[in-house]
């Protein structure tokens, strides 16, 4: 069987749903191709469930800090109340509701596996039909994700390891779980077992977070100990094995052990593209697929002048991350739509049909216990870019709205800024709740407001955002002469209360400091 239709994406994830529906709502005839579940990793195994299993110790933990609330718990986390809610999520791993929404937006939905078979040629293979073929008249979007990479460790792959998808659809909670890795997985995955009761044993080769700044690590490792969970770094495990008990021994590279009834892998991830017929259009099947900023494949036999392959989300590699994912959809579904209907085309930086904020501008919210959030370089990154660079970092309790939210509220904020033009670059937050704080910086980022602007948008008191203040005080006001090598920031005079919690003056002063190098 052969069917033609303008637009073929492959992978129903977050991304391929989003693709379709831009280049349907601009009146093109779209297929999408599913393997498993409409709705893709994000919705079943990944962002949707992982928050929801996250979200209730977190609401306890914020209502044990603050009095008043916290004499009204009576009991602790209940774990079978969270998993009905996580199963509630994730629709019982059902997607009726989704293919429900592909129905009514216009969207054919093709089950089966899809392989490139050519140019603008698709053909799925169905396990309960015929194979089809599908023939694009104007593009093929790969939006087929990622899967978790399990390493090369000896005994390992032989041991039923867990990776997130087990860990995310998890129906009997394990007494004791080690994790391998120190990355956003290996983060969120111990924040949640920990909150569970589970014993934790977090085995990273060097410091958590390593992506982010070096407070960040410091603060989840201290943040998960205090949960209970055992983190481990520089600790790296040479064998593992399920013995006939049932219980797995990860034997370390310095000979000690840690015994578990559970071993999840969260050492990143691998691109779906191993059996998806890249070999048919001259690309390396396994391979990320390498793309411009329209999510153009590069590298494509004979497709020089007449575009035809694209890629968006994670197997792009460009931002393993939902959101940044579906903005490339966006853009990608419009400019085919574009393209298709004979529409002016706009790829240049920051137009509609181009992923500009991939680079340098792309959020990332880590739900971890304390919550580690950023946009942008760190201040490694940006120095590294040749760039002149200047730092605030303040303390997350210089703002009193900090203190306000829970007693004894720690965490720090930070900027990086390029000094030259005066323009925020980066910015990390780390503490209880600091994830609703990343937009005004992916803002000011984006939209490059000059740091003498930043003053006149004015966080309301009290609430955390006033650390945005804190920050531009470090960094020094506008004719200062010395503004930017203070390193003094002042706490907020109207704060009261316990100067620890409520950033008063005296108690914020020696944890700014504004830099510029
Ligand atoms: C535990 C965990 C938590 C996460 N939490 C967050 C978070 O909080 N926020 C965030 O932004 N990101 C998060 N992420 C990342 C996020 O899940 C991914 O960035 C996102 O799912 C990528 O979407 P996608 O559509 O590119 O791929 P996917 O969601 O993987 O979807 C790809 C789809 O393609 C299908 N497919 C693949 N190959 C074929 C084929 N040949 N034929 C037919 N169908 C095919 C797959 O079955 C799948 O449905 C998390 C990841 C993990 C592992
Ligand atoms: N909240 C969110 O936004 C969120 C949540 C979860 C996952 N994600 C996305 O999913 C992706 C995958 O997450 P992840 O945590 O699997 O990957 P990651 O890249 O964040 O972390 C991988 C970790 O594994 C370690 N590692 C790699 N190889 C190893 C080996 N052989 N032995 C021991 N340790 C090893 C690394 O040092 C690192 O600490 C991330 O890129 C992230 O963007 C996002």
């Amino acid at each position: 069987m052969q069917r033609e239709v303008d637009v073929i994406v492959l992978g129903a994830g977050p991304v391929g749903e989003n693709v379709a529906d831009r280049v349907r709502s601009a009146g093109l005839e779209v297929v999408i191709v599913e393997h498993e579940l409409v709705g893709g990793e994000c919705s079943y195994w990944a962002c949707v469930p992982s928050k929801v299993l996250l979200r209730s110790a977190a609401a306890l933990r914020a209502a044990e800090r603050v009095p008043g609330a916290a004499e009204a718990i009576s009991g602790g986390l209940d774990v079978a109340a969270v998993l009905r809610r996580r199963d509630y999520w994730v629709s019982d791993w059902s997607d009726a509701g989704a293919t429900e929404w592909l129905d009514g937006a216009g969207i054919g939905l093709v089950r089966g596996h899809g392989r490139l078979d050519g140019p603008r040629r698709v053909v799925v293979e169905r396990d309960d039909a015929d194979p089809v073929t599908l023939l694009a008249r104007h593009a093929v979007v790969l939006a087929t994700g990622s899967d978790p990479v399990i390493p090369p460790i000896p005994g390992l792959a032989e041991s039923a390891p867990w990776t997130s998808r087990e860990a995310t659809s998890v129906q009997q909670v394990p007494a004791r779980l080690a994790i391998i890795g120190g990355g956003v997985v290996a983060c969120e995955m111990a924040t949640v077992y920990a909150g569970f009761g589970t014993e934790v044993t977090v085995l990273a080769r060097s410091g958590l977070l390593g992506r982010m700044e070096p407070f960040v690590g410091d603060a989840v490792t201290a943040g998960l100990r205090d949960l209970g969970a055992t983190v481990r770094t520089g600790a790296s495990p040479a064998r593992v094995e399920r013995d006939t008990s049932g219980e797995v021994v990860l034997t370390l590279d310095d000979g000690s052990t840690v015994t578990a009834d559970e071993v999840l892998v969260a050492t990143g991830r691998k691109p779906r593209t191993d059996a998806a017929g890249l070999e048919r259009v001259g690309l390396e099947p396994g391979d990320w697929l390498d793309v411009d900023d329209t999510m153009r494949v590069a590298g494509v036999e004979g497709a020089d002048d007449d575009p035809w392959l694209y890629a968006a989300g994670d197997v792009n590699h460009r931002a393993l991350l939902t959101h940044q994912g579906k903005y490339q959809a966006r853009a990608v579904g419009d400019l085919i739509a574009a393209r298709a209907t004979g529409h002016p085309v706009d790829t240049e930086a920051w137009g509609a049909h181009v992923a500009t904020a991939d680079h340098g501008a792309a959020p990332q919210v880590v739900f971890s216990e304390p919550e580690a959030v950023q946009v942008g370089p760190t201040e490694a990154e940006a120095r590294a870019s040749g760039r002149e660079v200047g730092v605030a970092e303040v303390a997350l309790e210089s703002a009193s709205g900090t203190g306000i939210h829970a007693d004894g509220a720690e965490g720090r904020a930070k900027l990086v800024i390029d000094a030259s033009r005066g323009t925020i670059l980066g910015a990390t937050f780390v503490g209880q709740d600091v994830g609703e704080l990343l937009h005004a910086a992916t803002v000011a980022i984006v939209g490059e407001v000059p740091i003498d602007r930043l003053w006149h948008a004015v966080p309301a008191f009290p609430t955390m955002s006033e650390v945005w203040l804190r920050l531009l005080e470090a960094l020094g006001r506008p004719g200062d002469a010395e503004a930017s090598g203070d390193s003094e920031a002042s706490g907020d005079p109207e704060a009261s209360g316990d100067s620890e919690a409520s950033g008063d003056s005296d108690a914020s002063d020696d944890e700014a400091s504004g830099d510029v190098a």
